[in-house]
């Protein structure tokens, strides 16, 4: 069994990270991590944020997934996120778009040589928010969906675009209050986008709108590609051969005459005209991929909203419900109370759908192109061609961060979801009576 200890540290490189997860990728010479990346789990330096990472499943999750498998017989978390990922996301999105991984056993030397080794290029933010968990005794190694496996020669270059497209309907569950109403019409991105400024966490609203992304119109997904490009956030990002050229932690979304200059060797065509093309070509794969369509009907498994997760959610942990306990009954709609009457099945099945849900709407995308030259044999992946520069592309498309979404969070959901719309009415409320004519142009439903 290989054990990775701290003198292999040196061949991984920092590739990037997310709020739990550093991803390192290889540039050693065994074949059994070439092509791959290594995910390890971090723990939050301020720990009553959060659980604790490593500990597994709580009772109350063995409850909600005690259908699945070995899932709850997982002795740490990990074992189970990956067993989530394998046995209930794998079979909803595709196990063709998926990689559950394997597990590879490491000492806690090698997590702490690899925590130094990279420090110095982890965003400031991230460093202070979190560590590397030192007690997981496994971290988790899969495909890197960045590069084409076994082709990368000196001449040869593959473009990765990651997407995070978030949740990509609006919601219509008679359980949303009605001064909640505006959630019917206008997105959780969008409305979320007035509270991060408001938080500091964003400069520039983003124009990017999910509902463009998934709705199938090939006009609507240029035009989100193209608003992802402008304000990338957390939201896009480009790799050429693995190393990340665009966007990323600090993306302010500078367009740039270096950008055009990396795209020379995939996109043939004139400078200014190639970020342009690259732009459609991920517009193109996105149609072809039809990934989103089956994205969409995963995310779409919450379908009676927070606002109705959450009743069910304390049926559960059979504790009083705080919501119905804070609301006088006029506020809430109608039929909450209904929920606390339901089979207990009921209630799992209500909230396993919501988490499932909540990793589907917090997933990333990433969509690889790999040039083809003329005459090439028959490829293992999906062509693509690009009408401008009539080159054509293999592509793939792979889903990523697949994580389980912890039950307890259950609780955080709805106090976030009653802070981004009331954050929003508040500054929707501001602007019409400071501005507005101008408002009048710009705060038209997302449909
Ligand atoms: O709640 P959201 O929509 O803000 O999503 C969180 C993400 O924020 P975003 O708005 O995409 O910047 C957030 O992303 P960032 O840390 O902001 O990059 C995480 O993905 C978080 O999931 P987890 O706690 O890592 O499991 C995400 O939490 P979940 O809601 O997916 O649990
Ligand atoms: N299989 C992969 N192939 C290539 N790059 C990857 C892969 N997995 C992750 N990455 C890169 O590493 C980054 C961090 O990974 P990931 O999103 O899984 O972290 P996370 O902490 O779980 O994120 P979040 O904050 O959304 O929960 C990704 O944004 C992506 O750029
Ligand atoms: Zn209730």
């Amino acid at each position: 069994m290989v054990v990775l200890r701290a003198q292999d540290a040196s061949e991984w490189s920092y590739r990037g990270e997310g709020a739990v997860n550093l991803v390192l990728s290889y540039s050693g010479d065994s074949p059994d991590f070439i092509g791959k990346v290594l995910r390890i789990q971090k723990t939050p330096r301020n720990k009553s944020d959060y659980e604790n990472h490593h500990a597994a499943l709580t009772i109350f999750e063995c409850l909600l997934w005690k259908d699945t498998e070995d899932l709850v017989a997982s002795t740490t978390r990990e074992i189970a996120e990956q067993l989530y990922v394998k046995h209930v996301i794998c079979p909803l999105l595709g196990r063709e778009h998926v990689d559950a991984g394997i597990r590879v056993i490491v000492s806690r030397g090698f997590l702490e040589a690899v925590e130094n080794n990279v420090l110095r290029q982890r965003p400031s933010w991230r460093v202070d928010a979190a560590k590397v968990n030192d007690i997981c005794d496994s971290v988790l190694l899969i495909s890197d969906h960045s590069i084409f496996p076994h082709s990368m020669g000196k001449d040869e270059f593959c473009i990765s675009i990651e997407l995070k497209p978030k949740c990509g309907f609006l919601p219509s569950s008679e359980f949303i209050a009605e001064g909640n109403a505006v959630k019917k019409s206008v997105t959780r991105f969008r409305m979320h986008q007035a509270l991060k400024q408001l938080q500091g966490k964003i400069s520039q609203i983003s124009q990017y709108n999910p509902l463009d992304l998934f709705s199938g119109s090939k006009e609507r997904i240029e035009k989100a590609i193209n608003d992802l490009f402008i304000t990338p956030q957390n939201n896009f990002r480009v790799f050429l051969n693995g190393a990340l050229i665009f966007g990323g932690e600090d993306a302010n979304g500078t367009v740039g005459e270096e950008f055009e200059d990396e795209l020379k060797n995939v996109i043939h065509a004139a400078d200014g005209m190639r970020t342009k093309y690259l732009l459609e070509l991920v517009a193109g794969a996105v149609i072809k991929s039809e990934l989103l369509d089956r994205l969409l009907e995963v995310q779409k498994l919450d379908n009676i909203d927070i606002e109705g997760a959450i009743h069910a959610y304390y049926n559960i942990i059979s504790q009083p419900c705080m919501v119905c306990n804070d609301n006088d009954e006029k506020k809430l709609s109608r039929s909450c109370a209904t929920l606390h009457s339901i089979p207990v099945k009921e209630s799992l099945k209500i909230v396993k759908d919501f988490l499932v849900s909540a990793t589907a709407k917090d997933l990333s995308m990433m969509i690889s192109f790999r040039p083809r030259e003329n005459g090439d044999p028959e490829s293992p992946y999906k062509v693509i061609v690009l009408e401008p520069t009539c080159q054509s592309f293999d592509f793939k498309a792979s889903f990523i961060d697949l994580d389980m979404k912890p039950l307890k969070k259950m609780q955080h959901y709805y106090k976030l979801d009653q802070r981004i719309v009331s954050c929003y009415t508040k500054m929707l409320k501001a602007d019409r009576l400071e501005h507005s004519e101008r408002i009048n142009g710009t705060s038209k439903p997302d449909e």
